[in-house]
Parts: structure tokens; C-alpha cells; sequence
């Protein structure tokens, strides 16, 4: 197989760390950060692979990205660890039964005519359709999800990866927006065995309610969603005054931004308000869904972003050095998602990459640059500086009086 596993592509210059006794380099030392060796752990099988390729509006997204990653030779820097299904129970943990009975019957009803008003009631029809392989596809995502949780509790890695995870519109008892089970929530809950205090972080385009609601009136849970608010724009939520409610009032922190968003904004007020979160909610867990349509060339059309600002927000929380779960979500462009997602793997593993593209299977689809990064349209950044200071601001003081 031309592409070895073990060896690192060719014009990758692994990033040397000095040990203990400063010397740097060496056979084994090959990494940055505070990683120890294959301290990753991604989710990975080819079941699931060909489970999640089947998600009806990413087709085959998780195979290509699954593909750049093992064509860059990141797998043989991460534990790859096969998840099985979410099983019925396990998804009940946060949704209703008569949900989760009702999207399971639909699914394997082939009469068009099937959505009823029990459907209606649920969230399910010509918006989020309940079709042959829906209900599959979202519970092999979720045990992917689940799967990597719970290597993040047994202490077997610090970094677990699920890039068929993110489905961050789900409700305890409706689909919304392409997403039928939250898998998020089922993964917070998971390390909220162990941990006390757990962070979500969102960095997809759109507000990430489905979490929100589900933790908003906890103080164990702090949800910080960063998405482009505007009239009529999905899904309507997260607004700035959009805090949380009783003993979860100043968990909840949203980011509303404009169009056009690029690296620089994004990143400067992710940078700016995740350190007011870390000093003011010091987190033992961190959860973070890495949506990519907000990347430019995406469908969706809406921010102005590369991949190195939403790895470099990877890279922000990697830096507090606790356990950290990485998830996938929005990414419409599936090349461009691909490239995000391998990006922020090499950062997770703390490899350089060659931006040349590996030959491989779906090198075609990498063209006309066959380049790993991406460029930003030429489209204006309406977020104003005045903008980007009153959010700042506006958090800064809901956080303050938080005890
Ligand atoms: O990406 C989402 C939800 C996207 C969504 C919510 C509500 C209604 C529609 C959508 N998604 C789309 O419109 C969509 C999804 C996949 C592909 C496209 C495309 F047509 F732009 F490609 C559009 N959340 O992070
Ligand atoms: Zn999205």
C-alpha cells in the first residue's frame, strides 16, 4: 500500500517537542503539546463509515474525510477505536420514547403518505423526512459520539474524536434541522458521570439550540454557541440576551455575528470571550462542535472562513490541556469539510502537514488546487469593530456576576 501508514507524508516536518532532559527529537518524541503518545482516540470503522455516508444531506462526507485523514497518515497517530449504535435505551437517556418510537416506525414505513399528525408533532416530515436508513445512520453517529465519550471518562485518551458526530438541532422530542438525535447532548451526559463542570463550545454557522436547550437551566453545563444571527436566518435563536434560566441563568453564552464573518473577527472573539469562560467557569471537560459550514465555498454562503481560524479555536482549547471532544456537524462543501476536519486532526496530533493534497481515492475531488487550505471569497466582513466590541462587552459583564 503506497500510502504506509507509519510514515509520515512525505513533506510532513512532524514538530519536535524537547523532553525532560532537553534534548529534542529522537525516534519517538516526534510531538507538541501535552499529548502523550496516541493519546487520541478516533472513532472509526468501516460499518460505521458506510452507516454515516448514508446522512442524506453529507452524502459520503464521512468516507472522504475519513479518507484525506488516513491519506495524510494521521492514523497512525491516533487509537482508532470502532463504535457500535447507539442503542434505543442509550438514546432515551435524553430523548422521549414516544419520539424515538415514533421516528423508528416511520423509518421503516415506505408508504409516502406516513406523516401523520403524531409525525407533524415530532418534527418529522418533508422537513427532516423519516426515511428508509434515517433512524440508522443517526444512531451509529451517536454511538460514534457515545463511543468517544466514554474513552474520555475511562481515562484512556485526552482528545476523542467523532467527525459523524455534531447534531446539534435535535430536541428531546422533535428532529430539526437534519437532525433526528442529539448526540451531543447524549456525549455531555456521558461526561458528566465523571466530570462536574462540562463546556460545549459551538463553531458551526448555526446556533446550536438543540444543546442549549437541553442545559439551560443547569449551572453543571456552560453551552457557548459563536453563529450567524439575523432576520429569518435558521434557526432564529441565540441571541445575546439569550442567557439561561434559573439555576442555569449566565450558563448560557451566545456569540450572534453577521455575515460575511472571516479568521480574523471570528477568531478574535472566540479568543476574547473563551478567556472570560475559562476564568469564570473553569471547566474539567470540554465538548466542541466543529460545524465547517461556516468555511467559504460552503452552500450555505453565509461566513467568510478558513480553516485556520476554526484550528486555531481547536488549537485555543487543546491548550487548557483538559479532556477534550471533538465532533463534526454542519459542512456542506464536503471537500472543503474534509480539508477542516484533517486540519484540525493534524493539530490534535500535533502534526505539519504538506498542503499538497495525498494522492488517493478522491483526489479528484480536490481540484482545480489540489491545496489543503482554503481561501476566503471576496466578500465584506459586515461585522463592524463596534459590533465585534459591544458582544465582547455585552458577554463580559453577563459573565461577570457569575459567582
Ligand atoms: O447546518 C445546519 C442545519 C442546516 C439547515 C437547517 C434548517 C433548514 C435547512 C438546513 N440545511 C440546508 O438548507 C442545507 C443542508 C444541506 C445542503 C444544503 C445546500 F443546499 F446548501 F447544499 C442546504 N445546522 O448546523
Ligand atoms: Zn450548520
Amino acid at each position: 500500500e503506497e500510502n504506509d501508514q507509519n510514515v509520515l507524508h512525505k513533506d510532513a516536518s512532524p514538530v519536535y517537542q524537547t523532553d525532560v532532559n532537553g534534548d529534542t527529537g529522537g525516534s519517538n518524541t516526534i510531538r507538541k503539546g501535552l499529548l502523550p503518545e496516541k493519546k487520541v482516540v478516533y472513532v472509526c470503522s468501516a460499518d460505521f463509515l458506510s452507516e454515516c455516508d448514508r446522512i442524506a444531506k453529507v452524502p459520503f462526507r464521512a468516507s472522504i474525510t475519513h479518507a484525506l485523514i488516513e491519506a495524510y497518515g494521521l492514523l497512525s497517530r491516533m487509537s482508532v477505536v470502532p463504535p457500535k449504535p447507539a442503542t434505543f435505551e442509550e438514546i432515551c437517556h435524553f430523548h422521549s420514547t414516544d419520539y424515538i418510537e415514533c421516528l423508528q416506525r416511520l423509518c421503516q414505513d415506505d408508504d409516502p403518505d406516513k406523516y401523520d399528525e403524531e409525525a407533524e408533532e415530532f418534527g418529522l416530515g418533508y422537513d427532516c423526512p423519516a426515511d428508509e436508513g434515517v433512524y440508522d445512520s443517526a444512531s451509529w453517529a451517536a454511538g460514534g459520539t457515545l463511543t468517544a465519550a466514554e474513552h474520555l471518562v475511562s481515562g484512556q485518551c485526552s482528545v476523542a474524536i467523532n467527525w459523524a458526530g455534531g447534531w446539534h438541532h435535535a430536541k428531546r422530542d422533535s428532529a430539526a434541522g437534519f437532525c433526528y438525535i442529539n448526540d451531543i447532548v447524549l456525549g455531555i451526559l456521558k461526561l458528566r458521570t465523571k466530570y462536574d463542570r462540562v463546556l460545549y463550545v459551538d463553531i458551526d454557522l448555526h446556533h446550536g439550540d438543540g444543546v442549549e436547550d437541553a442545559f439551560c437551566a443547569t449551572s453543571k453545563v456552560m453551552t457557548v454557541s459563536f453563529h450567524k444571527y439575523s432576520p429569518g436566518f435558521f434557526p432564529g435563536t441565540g441571541n445575546l440576551s439569550d442567557t439561561g434560566i434559573g439555576k442555569g441563568a449566565g450558563y448560557t453564552v451566545n456569540v450572534p455575528l453577521n455575515e460575511g464573518c472571516q479568521d480574523e473577527n471570528f477568531y478574535r472573539v472566540f479568543e476574547k470571550v473563551m478567556d472570560i469562560v475559562k476564568i469564570k467557569f473553569d471547566p474539567e471537560a470540554v465538548v466542541c462542535q466543529c460545524g465547517a459550514d461556516g468555511l467559504a465555498g460552503d452552500p450555505m454562503d453565509s461566513f467568510n472562513l478558513t480553516t485556520l481560524s476554526l484550528a486555531k479555536c481547536v488549537q485555543y482549547l487543546l491548550n487548557w490541556s483538559v479532556p477534550l471532544l471533538l465532533l463534526g456537524g454542519g459542512g456542506y462543501h464536503i471537500p472543503n469539510t474534509a480539508r477542516c476536519w484533517t486540519h484540525i486532526t493534524s493539530v490534535v496530533t500535533g502534526t505539519k502537514l504538506s498542503s499538497d493534497i495525498p494522492e488517493h481515492r478522491y483526489f479528484t475531488l480536490y481540484g482545480p488546487d489540489y491545496d489543503l487550505m482554503i481561501s476566503p471569497g471576496n466578500r465584506a466582513d459586515t461585522n463592524t469593530p463596534s459590533h465585534i466590541k459591544n458582544v465582547i462587552a455585552q458577554i463580559s459583564e453577563n459573565l461577570e456576576n457569575l459567582q
